[in-house]
């Protein structure tokens, strides 16, 4: 089946409410279909807004207007009847990079989950699923999340292939990196087996170690999803229609999934 991309450009209040639709959408969809709903978390700054969008939900009427249908359990998990939030004790969460900083650190990833968006919803704490950067050997952590993973996802897949997720966001950086695969990083842009890797991002903000996920799980996802701010809408723009195959974000191809660009509007 051919991957499909889409492009929905909206100031931020609007591409926030369809965003939060389109994962919840998809969410119930998964659970429908698989019993559970298998999300990867971004990193940076941009998705802030959306984690905490996310935790409050979407009202049932917006939800309606915008084209979805209401699943028979719509309302776990909220204290208000007229909002409709993503599936939260059937998700599994999982991060597409991270600092190699403790969760407590003020640039850590997980830390800014916890505070917009894991805190805040009943996700049920054993599928949560921090990537380690406590033990001082990144490359340990990245093969222990890798385990992880092969853990979670291998009565799938006999043949060792990496995870499908249900749904992966990523964010694009100003050089056109995504997660933590940096342009200039043929390594970790050429790897085909491992499924996560430590890497050097000397150019990421913040600089330093980062674990990320590899090119072939990110393109085994059954849909993906950036985020992206203006000042990257024409980066964004042309990676979306083919034109920078060279770079990391550009390198996203799910083998059947779609990829979902969510740009803010450049009013
Ligand atoms: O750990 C990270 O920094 C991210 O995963 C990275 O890929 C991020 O998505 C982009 O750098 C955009 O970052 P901002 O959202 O902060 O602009």
């Amino acid at each position: 089946m051919t991957a499909m991309t889409h492009w929905i450009s909206e100031p931020l209040d609007a591409l926030l409410e369809k965003a939060v639709a389109f994962i919840t959408d998809t969410a119930y969809r998964a659970v429908a279909e698989r019993g559970r709903f298998t999300l990867v978390l971004s990193g940076g700054n941009t998705p802030r807004a959306l984690h905490q969008k996310l935790a409050r939900g979407i009202r049932e009427e917006r939800y309606l207007e915008l084209g979805y249908k209401l699943p028979e359990e719509a309302r776990r998990c909220t204290r208000n009847p007229d909002v409709i939030v993503p599936p939260w004790t059937h998700t599994l969460l999982f991060q597409g990079d991270e600092r190699y900083l403790p969760p407590s650190h003020p640039d850590s990833n997980y830390g800014m989950a916890r505070q917009t968006l894991i805190r805040n919803v009943c996700l049920k704490p054993s599928n949560i699923h921090r990537m380690p950067t406590e033990s001082g050997d990144p490359e340990a952590d990245a093969q222990r999340y890798e385990m992880l993973l092969k853990g979670l996802f291998h009565k799938r897949n006999s043949n060792n292939a990496p995870p499908s997720f249900d749904l992966i966001l990523l964010g694009l950086g100003d050089d056109g990196h995504t997660a933590s695969l940096m342009p200039d990083d043929k390594g970790a842009l050429e790897e085909k087996e491992r499924w996560v890797i430590a890497v050097n991002a000397p150019n990421g903000k913040p600089p330093g170690i980062r674990l990320t996920l590899t090119l072939p799980v990110i393109n085994e996802a059954r849909a993906v999803l950036f985020l992206v701010p203006p000042s990257r809408h024409e980066l964004a723009r042309s990676i979306s229609n083919g034109e920078r195959p060279e770079l990391p974000a550009g390198m996203v191809k799910p083998r059947s999934g779609d990829v979902w660009w969510f740009v803010e509007g450049v009013v």
